[in-house]
């Protein structure tokens, strides 16, 4: 194994498996096959600006593990990536896409930039850099790109139609979350949010915050981009109050709710931080983990929760619509505390499940109106979410630990099924 070269995030991110396998009879293949990425490429990327000079971009493209199918995750454009940072990533992937029995491995890929830096042109051709750099290992049936932190329905019809041109036929099935005019499909948009959702009000009664007449539930979200907001948005139309909500540039306490419209409007001119009205003030980032609340929503990105913050937190329900954003010391001081925490691999995965759906109707020509992404949506959550429930009761443990059993015995079998006398594939 190549245990040096591994970074300190993907260790941490490790440390969940190793805890899951404590449950499994595992063979020692699978410790061996899923404790380091596949294979993780970088490049240089090389564009033109818009005033004539050339600048360089490092970029990463990791592929996790392959073993249950072509690998799957989205692109994130963000100043700070490093490939430590992608290589966790892909292996969350990994496991979210076993935890939702999707016939996909995990990837995932970055470049290191700041996009509001760039003009929509300068932008467009990073996009289409990505893809002539990564074009041997992207493809419909190898690897396929999605959204991510700062990419958007754009990005990936330009990472779609780069590819098309490259390849001489148009593939829409090799990247998802497009616009709907070029194959993408209906319900994407808010399909992270919407999956994470549909698996609180399945699961409520059981978490102790279903509606009840004269009951108040509040609501935190932290990080208000298309995960976050999407959220706050479905919760408020199911009764909740949004009491507090962040972005990379401030925070707000808002405990009689939000104006959805004015937070729009506020984060178009520069941040949520910027909203007022009535009862509405302006905090430090970590002061909305402190408000009382039903539920926190961590919606940003990992490790914001750290031990450093986590005793703020009021709430007894934490639902992860980010990809770790809970650091393990802190995850052990929830779940000390007794608060629940419903793991990224599972409440997250309503994204890359509408991205499979996507991947289906490309490949089948055949495309689905928004209610039936709704339902089949709903129906997997649900599905899933019952699964590790059974799990957590059954063997007295947390939700991410379940989760991960549930994931690392789907992974284990079809490491055992694929046989013993393969070679550099595994
Ligand atoms: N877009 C997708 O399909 C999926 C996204 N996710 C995860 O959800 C999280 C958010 O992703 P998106 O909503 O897609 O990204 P986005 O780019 O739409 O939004 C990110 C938001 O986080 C905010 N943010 C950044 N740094 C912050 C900080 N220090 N404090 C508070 N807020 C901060 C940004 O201002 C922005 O509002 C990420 O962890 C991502 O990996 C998970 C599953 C699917
Ligand atoms: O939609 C996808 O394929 C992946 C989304 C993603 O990157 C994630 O779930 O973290």
């Amino acid at each position: 194994m190549l245990d040096d070269e591994r970074g300190p995030l993907l260790r941490q991110a490790l440390s969940r498996l190793d805890a899951a396998a404590a449950y499994l009879d595992l063979d020692q293949d699978v410790a061996e096959k899923l404790g380091a990425p596949r294979e993780t490429l970088k490049a240089r990327l090389l564009i033109r600006m818009d005033d004539g000079s050339r600048r360089a971009f490092t970029a990463w493209r990791c592929r996790y593990d392959d073993t249950r199918g072509p690998t799957k995750g989205g692109i994130r454009y963000h100043p700070a990536s490093t490939m430590d940072e992608v290589e966790a990533l892909a292996f969350w992937m990994t496991f979210k896409c076993a935890v939702m029995n999707l016939p996909y491995g995990g990837g995932k890929g970055a470049i290191r930039v700041d996009p509001h830096g760039l003009s929509r042109a300068e932008l467009e051709r990073l996009s289409r850099a990505y893809v002539q750099a990564f074009a041997g290992v992207i493809g419909p049936e190898r690897d396929i790109p999605a959204p991510d932190v700062y990419t958007d329905a754009m990005v990936m019809g330009w990472m779609a139609d780069e590819y098309g041109s490259l390849t001489g036929a148009p593939a829409p099935a090799v990247v998802t979350g497009k616009p709907v005019a070029l194959g993408g499909s209906l319900g994407r948009g808010d399909a992270t949010a919407r999956g994470g959702w549909y698996l609180l009000r399945h699961l409520a009664a059981r978490l102790g915050v279903e509606d009840q007449p004269g009951r108040v539930r509040r609501a935190i979200v932290q990080g208000y981009g298309n995960a976050g907001r999407h959220m706050a948005r479905l919760l408020a139309s199911d009764g909740w109050t949004i009491v507090g909500v962040s972005d990379s540039r401030g925070a707000v306490a808002a405990p009689g709710g939000i104006d959805f419209d004015a937070l729009d409007a506020a984060k178009a001119r520069g941040g949520v931080g910027l909203l007022e009205g009535p009862g509405v003030r302006r905090v430090d980032p970590d002061e909305i983990l402190a408000l009382d609340a039903e539920l926190l929503v961590p919606a940003a990105l990992e490790e914001m929760i750290h031990a450093g913050n986590v005793h703020l937190i009021t709430a007894p329900v934490v639902l992860e619509l980010a990809n770790g954003p809970v650091t393990p010391e802190a995850d052990e001081v929830l779940t000390a505390r007794g608060i629940t925490v419903l793991p990224d691999i599972l409440a997250n995965a309503g994204g890359v499940t509408v991205s499979y759906f996507e991947w289906v109707q490309n490949r089948q020509g055949w495309y689905w109106g928004e209610a039936e992404v709704h339902e089949r949506l709903k129906a997997a959550m649900e599905r899933e979410g019952d699964a590790i429930g059974d799990r957590v009761a059954a063997l007295g443990i947390d939700w991410r630990t379940a989760a991960y059993v549930h994931g690392l015995a789907r992974l284990a079998d079809a490491i055992a099924a694929h046989g013993t006398q393969t070679d550099f594939r595994g």
